[in-house]
């Protein structure tokens, strides 16, 4: 058995094409015949300047975003053109973390209904009561007290509210998870518990990650291995080390000579919070 868990070929996006009575549009290609593959357990880091591609080439993965060429095969089914009812069993199987958890939990809905619906809605939880126990579990697992269920997004801090998009992607015990920005609006700080708890939970789960960032501290304290991107196209792709030490274009220099600090450390984030570490007790 292969463990290339998700593999795309030639991924081609075309944003706005319309082929309506009345109007008629090519559209624009933002994504030109880009080949990933991302293995089980693995973390992947995918960079580049702004507008390069990195969040579409993320959705196009999941499918969230329509492939006009190119293949997409998840756990060695072809799901380029699975049929929505198809992608939604897939789905509970890939999730993603956005970078602003505000605008991705619904504000109407307390965390006990944000964590348990998905359960109910995928059948992993027969009914409330089971729901409720797995939301539990997983609210212990990402260092927050129960009370938490009875307040609404709003309610929390940022990190708190991303230790939540954390709990609810991990929920399902999926095999792949799109991380997009989901650190840049945190301090220092939270930024490091934040990624160690991810970090954590992907070992622990055997998770594979693809990790969007424009920090590219960020990417190598927690990536395996990297795609760059530029206007489009994957333009180098590595082990994380190599391309930081040994970059082989000068687009890939520029992008790490922009760090603010001189040097990267990749062990920032070990020095930070200790692998395996309790994470500190959030108040609430
Ligand atoms: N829904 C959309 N409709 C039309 N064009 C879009 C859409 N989303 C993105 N684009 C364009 O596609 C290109 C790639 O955008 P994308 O958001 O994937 O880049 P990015 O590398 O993630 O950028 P950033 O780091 O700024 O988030 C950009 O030129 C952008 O303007």
């Amino acid at each position: 058995m292969t463990d290339i868990l998700l593999d795309a070929r030639g991924l081609e996006v075309t944003y706005g094409r319309r082929h309506g009575l009345l109007a008629k549009s090519p559209g624009t290609r933002v994504l030109h015949g880009v080949d990933v593959s991302i293995r089980r357990g693995e973390t992947v880091g995918i960079v580049g300047e702004s507008g390069s591609g990195k969040t579409t080439l993320g959705r196009a993965l999941l499918r969230l975003v329509p492939v006009s060429a190119g293949s997409i095969r998840f756990g060695g089914e072809d799901i380029t053109a699975a049929s929505p009812e198809r992608m939604r069993a897939v789905r509970r199987r890939m999730q993603m973390i956005f970078q602003d958890p505000m605008a991705s939990l619904n504000p109407r809905h307390t965390i006990r209904t944000i964590l348990t619906a998905p359960l109910l809605l995928h059948g992993v939880a027969p009914n409330q009561r089971a729901a409720e126990e797995r939301a539990h579990a997983t609210l212990a697992r990402v260092s927050l007290p129960e009370l938490v269920l009875d307040r609404y997004p709003h309610e929390l801090s940022g990190g708190q509210r991303q230790r939540i998009g954390i709990a609810r992607a991990a929920l399902l015990e999926p095999d792949f998870v799109l991380a997009d920005e989901i650190v840049s609006g945190l301090d220092v700080s939270t930024q490091a518990q934040v990624l160690r708890l991810l970090k954590d939970l992907s070992r622990e789960m055997g998770l594979a990650m693809a990790f969007i960032s424009h920090d590219l501290s960020v990417i190598r304290a927690v990536c395996d291995r990297v795609y760059v991107m530029r206007l489009g196209r994957v333009v180098e792709e590595g082990p994380c080390e190599r391309i930081f030490a040994n970059p082989g274009s000068d687009y890939t220099r520029l992008l790490i000579d922009a760090i603010p600090l001189p040097d990267i450390d990749p062990h920032w984030l070990d020095s930070r919070v200790p692998a395996g570490r309790e994470l500190e007790n959030i108040h609430v």
